[in-house]
């Protein structure tokens, strides 16, 4: 369960959102807006990369008050990925899979799924949008967290990770992880519960009827 108490996000004098309270059950959640709406806003405040006024809680965990617990708890894929280009793939994936303890075969079958084995040997500033993408992709699959956000996952991949990724997710949903995705697409397959950034908050599409 993911908990917001007088949840605001100011950029210098300019407040870009607030959230007075909002409790979302375990699940699959379509995080859909304008542009400049706030949605990476959201995500990374909920992802604990941006300060903000108020409380964010994970299943009573708090942000501010338990972060390294709750960081555990919660793995984030960027819109627009960017990594330090002297590292490769294989690097970053060492790195995430010993800090979240994930299991060298759930790693070896999302190389497998994504098919990046073939490069992730070489230096990430050699990779393409696409290939910088699929390698955050599974960065954020890597290890058991409770919650994953992504932010625009469906952008620049390629026809077959665009096959692979709702299998994944929906796979990891059936185990118990829960996802907010923000998205300029739907993926109504998935049957995901919309929750709508408007008018600087964050709402659940039935709250709007
Ligand atoms: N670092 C920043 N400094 C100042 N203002 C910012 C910053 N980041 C975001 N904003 C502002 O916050 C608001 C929300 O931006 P955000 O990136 O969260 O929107 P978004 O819904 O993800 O947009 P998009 O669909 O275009 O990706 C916008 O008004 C934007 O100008």
């Amino acid at each position: 369960m993911l908990r917001f108490e007088n949840y605001s996000k100011r950029f210098g004098s300019k407040t870009v959102l607030t959230v007075p309270e909002l409790t979302l059950e375990r699940g699959l959640y379509w995080l859909k807006g304008e542009n400049g709406s706030g949605k990476t806003t959201f995500l990374k405040s909920i992802a604990g990369l941006i300060p903000f006024d108020g409380t964010i809680q994970l299943n009573d965990i708090s942000i501010k008050q338990q972060p390294i617990e709750y960081r555990r708890l919660v793995n984030f894929a960027e819109a627009e990925p960017l990594y330090p280009g002297f590292l490769t793939g294989n690097d970053l994936i060492s790195f995430y899979t010993e800090t979240k303890q994930a299991q060298k075969e759930q790693v070896a079958l999302l190389i497998d799924a994504f098919d990046i084995g073939g490069f992730i040997g070489e230096k990430v500033g050699a990779y393409s949008s696409g290939m910088v993408k699929k390698l955050s992709l599974v960065l954020a699959f890597v290890g058991n967290s409770d919650l994953i956000l992504l932010d625009e996952p469906f952008i620049t991949l390629d026809h077959k990770a665009l096959q692979v990724l709702p299998e994944i997710i929906d796979d990891y949903q059936q185990k118990g992880t829960s996802f907010l995705i923000s998205s300029h697409q739907p993926f109504t397959l998935l049957e995901p519960s919309v929750l709508t950034v408007a008018n600087k908050t964050v709402l659940p599409a039935s709250a709007l009827c």
